[in-house]
């Protein structure tokens, strides 16, 4: 080695963990055992049986996935100081920022973002952020303008006096001035800093509120009669790094590709090769790294720790890409929506990170170009220069694009002398027909065809035979904004599901990836752990109707009290819960918050999950398509420090229709137990403690529906829901009769 310093960049510690994998296997024999149990005695019962049947085989098919999928779980540790020892030149980074409706996504916290990029520890000359705008907002642009002349005043400032979160709004509202340093030289400019940021917001607050930052001539003459989904492609060099000198500001690019409504625009994976093409124009950096709008980076060694992983040895033929978990910031107490996914990134995460790789979260991924480009792992070393060809034959039209193109995926870098000299290359690559007849959005860059084109993005990565690895510094490297309130958390997750059932029901399929590609098995089954989330409501919205049903038409689907197979379902369920609460405890979490969990797991199923079911059955029934609508996002959780804060929200929307209506449901089965209003049972053997017991549960569960019964304004269910679903609860309860009857 060239290099004496020997120490490894990272180290991939395997973590022990004898005593959960002991619970979940036990947790397994139960569930196998209750399934021959069922199977054995499928004669002699009627439809119940048979549906409890499906349902729990489906639950341990779901278990065997968790298992696998947690099973070795692995921590990456990272040691940047090493690798400014070990690499004499760090590569560039180009950094893509996303952002789509300066309504939902106010352009205060793209600002945010862009000014904590700008700020990162690394070589500022090897850095370039682009900004994609597919709201098209002047407001936007002017933001950045603004940003981009306060950015000369902060990013000294961060570097000099090491501030630890760059993100300016974030600084000021948990730093107090005396952290950073008591000199009166830093006191001054502390001062003047806050100053400085506070007139930038109120700026764009300004704007905001004129809606139009400045008469539409001069630099924001393009503006001017654009609207959102029509308008031609506006590409802006806010700032270059001319120098080309360390000291400086990083390049600051504003995009708003080209929209037109007969054009198909694929939303973010869109937006993303519109970025990726962008830059390869401009800088052509060999590293991207993208993140959301609301995703600011709060380590500011971020890009020095996935470098670590990037750049050891081996890496550049293994590893496609360095994920980050998303963490969030101003997450409520106890995580009463279940969104904050601590126990999620804790566990499953990083058992998957043991297997092939993280999964692609959509933000906080530093990617290498040419695996973007679809270069294969075999391919990398020696360079095959007939593929290479080949794959730039499908780019597109653009001859400057094909040439920057060829030099990424060959490992060379280049430098352009003047960014605005591309522009006009950079607004034929945006334009909203660039892409026909090229690849794409199918076999290069961002995946089309799903609204979580991240993970289909990763899938296709995996699918080539390369690795991805987790990284998990200390603090977390990006923090984001987590939806608040139940209408926005249940859009969120169903557009997830959807996305999810698309490519589970596409050819990208992950089966067909491990059997006609280089997709591990076990990375196979973690993949269809989470594709699978959409088509858990059919199951547990049936094993839920089970109980209901069962009480009202005086019939069972679970054994006896006096069967001694009862005790498999108690040994279930206690260890099931024992187990989780421990994952819970040891992550540092409350008993609240996995309490919270559980809960939210099944409203969220059997509502948004379902919905998203529903939206891509319809989808394949050709009937309509779906869409990406994005999250709401705010810079600070007004909630938070209100005493209802966490307390469920409803909105008009349907997607709330199937929790009130199984609410309904039970609260009905409940009501005909205690006035013993049940039909004598059939077979001598009618419904018992058991199914009382699961009845009483799910209404626990669905506790924040029973207050939204009686709940006021946002706290209630609208009268019109409860209606529809009185009436559907009332057409269940109908067909049990009629089912008894006959
Ligand atoms: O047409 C669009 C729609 C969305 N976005 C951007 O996509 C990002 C994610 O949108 P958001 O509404 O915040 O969705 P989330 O569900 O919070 O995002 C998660 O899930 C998405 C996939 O469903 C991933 O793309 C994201 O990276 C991941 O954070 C935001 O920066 C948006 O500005 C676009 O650029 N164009
Ligand atoms: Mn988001």
């Amino acid at each position: 080695m060239a290099n004496p310093i020997s120490l490894p960049l990272y180290e991939k510690i395997p973590h022990k963990n004898t005593l959960q994998r002991a619970f979940d296997t036990l947790i397994f024999l139960l569930l196998l055992s209750l399934l021959i149990y069922r199977l054995l005695f499928l004669n002699n019962h009627g439809l119940t049986w048979l549906v409890a049947f499906l349902c729990e085989s489906w639950f341990t098919f779901t278990w065997v996935l968790i298992i696998s999928s947690k099973w070795n779980p692995v921590e990456n540790k990272t040691y940047p100081d090493r690798l400014l020892q070990r690499v004499p030149e760090l590569p560039s980074v180009d950094m893509f920022v996303t952002t789509a409706d300066p309504v939902l996504e106010p352009p205060i916290i793209t600002v945010n973002t862009v000014l904590s990029l700008l700020a990162i520890d690394y070589p500022s000359h090897k850095l370039a952020c682009y900004v994609s705008d597919d709201g098209c907002s002047p407001i936007t642009y002017y933001s950045l303008v603004e940003a981009s002349k306060f950015a000369k005043l902060w990013v000294p400032f961060c570097k000099k006096y090491n501030i630890h979160v760059r993100a300016p709004f974030r600084y000021f509202s948990t730093n107090p001035q005396t952290l950073g340093g008591s000199s009166s030289d830093f006191q001054q400019e502390w001062k003047r800093m806050k100053d400085e940021y506070e007139r930038l917001s109120c700026k764009i607050e300004d704007a905001v509120h004129k809606s139009v930052p400045c008469d539409l001539s001069g630099d924001f003459a393009e503006f001017s009669n654009v609207e959102r989904k029509n308008h031609p492609a506006i590409i802006k060099v806010i700032w270059e790094n001319k120098t080309g000198l360390l000291g400086g500001l990083p390049h600051l690019i504003y995009i708003s590709r080209e929209k037109q409504p007969k054009h198909p625009h694929h939303y973010k994976a869109g937006a993303m090769n519109v970025l990726a093409r962008v830059s390869g124009l401009m800088t052509n950096a060999p590293y991207m790294l993208n993140v959301d709008c609301d995703m600011f980076v709060n380590n500011p060694k971020a890009a020095l720790h996935a470098m670590c992983l990037l750049l050891s040895p081996n890496s550049e033929k293994e590893i496609a890409y360095a994920q980050f978990p998303q963490v969030f910031y101003d997450g409520l107490k106890d995580d009463p929506y279940a969104n904050q996914f601590v126990i999620f990134y804790e566990y499953l995460g990083r058992g998957i990170a043991g297997l092939q790789g993280p999964l692609y979260g959509g933000t906080g991924c530093f990617h290498r170009r040419k695996v973007i480009y679809s270069l294969s792992p075999n391919n990398v070393d020696p360079v095959n220069e007939k593929l290479i060809e080949s794959i730039l034959l499908n780019f597109g039209s653009s001859t400057e694009l094909i040439n920057s193109a060829a030099k990424a995926l060959k490992g060379k870098t280049n430098t352009v002398a003047n960014l605005r000299n591309s522009i006009h290359a950079a607004n034929q690559v945006s334009s909203s027909c660039y892409e026909y007849g090229t690849s794409w959005g199918t076999t290069v860059g961002w995946r089309y065809g799903s609204t979580t084109e991240d993970i289909h993005t990763g899938l296709m990565i995996h699918k080539r035979g390369w690795r991805s690895i987790f990284c998990t510094p200390h603090p977390p490297a990006f923090l984001g904004c987590a939806p608040s309130g139940g209408p926005a958390a249940a859009t969120q997750l169903k557009r997830w599901a959807t996305g999810l059932l698309e490519i589970l029901f596409s050819k990208s399929c992950p089966l067909f990836a491990t059997l006609f590609g280089k997709l591990q098995f076990r990375q196979c089954l973690a993949y269809l752990w989470i594709l699978t989330w959409g088509m858990r409501p059919v199951f547990e919205l049936c094993y839920a109707a089970l109980p209901a049903y069962c009480i009202i038409t005086n019939s069972h689907f679970l054994p006896k009290v006096q069967e001694p197979t009862l005790y498999i379902l108690v040994a279930i369920f206690v260890i099931y819960n024992i187990s989780t609460l421990s994952e819970y405890l040891r992550a540092g979490e409350s008993i609240r918050a996995w309490w919270n969990n559980q809960r939210m797991s099944r409203i969220n199923t059997m509502n948004a999950w379902l919905f998203g079911f529903l939206s891509v059955i319809l989808k394949l029934l050709g009937i309509s398509e779906t869409v990406f609508e994005v999250t709401q996002k705010d810079q600070s959780n007004d909630d938070a420090n209100d005493v209802e804060a966490g307390r469920f929200t409803f909105d008009g929307s349907p997607i709330f229709l199937p929790g009130t209506t199984i609410l309904l449901v039970h609260l009905t089965a409940l009501v005909v137990t205690l006035l013993k209003w049940q039909p004598p049972p059939s077979d001598g053997h009618g419904s018992g403690l058991g199914e009382v017991f699961c009845s009483v549960y799910l209404v626990i569960w669905f506790w924040p529906f029973l207050k939204g019964l009686v709940g006021k304004g946002r706290h209630g269910i609208p009268l019109s829901t409860i209606w529809k679903s009185a009436a559907l609860a009332l057409l269940f309860v109908h067909l049990c009769r009629r089912t008894t009857m006959d």
